[in-house]
């Protein structure tokens, strides 16, 4: 919109196709805007089941969130409606689909260096952008990364982001391999644990599984909080030195962004070295 009102949308403004995904909470589907006949991803969360795992604060801050950034890397969020039964959120539609899937169908399950370099380097940036406005993402991992139409990365799923606070209420579900040191022991955290979780990230995109997966999980948790881990051999030496400066244990000597997007590994496979 011209002068950038917020419309305000409804379901007969879309034709509803087929759906992308599904979820705990609701499922996702392709649509597409009536009028300007613009394609979107249309994810519809059902108010009961959000009442009834008391999130409905995370979906409120994700939309006021989501709907703020604007970056190549970031899946868009266009806006949202509801009705009385579901919550509706109008997002980009990411063609290439999930990250996660991309990675189980390569050969061996893991990406090769040129493919897991451009990635980090974009999710670097994603960060970068969001930290900048004191966002953190907090729930970094191929899940919640999709593929634009020239295989860009765009980072979804701000239902677990925050302003830059520590907000220990919210119990984290879904899987402990990327959560950092901090965030196990309970600790304030700030920032830095998302640059914990981009190393989980980058080792995953080149070995095909996390750093610290164990049969059991409560060896789980002390491997991450002691920060163990073995990097196979044929990773690069760069990809090497990337992944020790970012699975840190002690937050505050983690590599800053602006040195990972500097990084000779993340140069050497940026597209077009920009
Ligand atoms: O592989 C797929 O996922 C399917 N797929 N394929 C293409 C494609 N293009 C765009 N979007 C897709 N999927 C939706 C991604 C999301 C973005 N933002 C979200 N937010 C959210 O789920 N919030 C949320 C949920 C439950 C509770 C709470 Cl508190 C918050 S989900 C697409």
């Amino acid at each position: 919109r011209a002068n950038g009102e917020k419309r305000v949308w409804s379901l007969n403004s879309f034709d509803i196709g087929r759906p992308l995904g599904k979820g705990k909470f609701g499922n996702v589907y392709l649509a597409r805007e009536k009028t300007s006949k613009f394609v979107v991803a249309l994810k519809v969360l059902f108010k009961r089941a959000v009442k009834e795992n008391k999130i409905e604060h995370q979906v409120t801050r994700e939309i006021e969130i989501q709907c703020s950034l604007k970056h190549p890397n970031i899946l868009r969020m266009f806006g949202y409606f509801h009705d009385e039964s579901r919550i509706y959120m109008i997002l980009e539609y990411a063609p290439k689909g999930a990250v996660y899937a991309k990675l189980l169908s390569s050969p061996n399950k893991r990406f090769s260096e040129e493919t897991a370099g451009a990635y980090i380097g974009q999710v670097a940036d994603a960060l970068q952008y969001c930290h900048s406005r004191n966002i953190i993402h907090r729930d970094i991992k191929p899940e919640n990364l999709l593929l634009g139409v020239n295989e860009e990365i765009k980072i979804a799923d701000f239902g677990w982001s925050v302003r830059n606070q520590s907000d220990r209420r919210t119990t984290l579900c879904g899987t402990l391999d990327y959560l950092s040191p901090e965030m196990i022991l309970g600790e304030t955290y700030d920032e830095k644990v998302d640059l914990w979780s981009l190393g989980v990230l980058c080792f995953e995109f080149l070995v095909g599984k996390p750093p610290f997966e164990t049969s059991n999980s409560n060896n789980l948790c002390k491997n991450i909080s002691e920060g163990e881990f073995k990097i196979p051999p044929y990773v690069s030496d760069d990809a090497k030195d990337l992944i020790r400066r970012l699975l840190v244990t002690e937050s505050k000597y983690r590599i800053a962004l602006n040195s990972v997007l500097k990084h000779p590994w993340i140069l050497k496979h940026r597209a077009g070295k920009v």
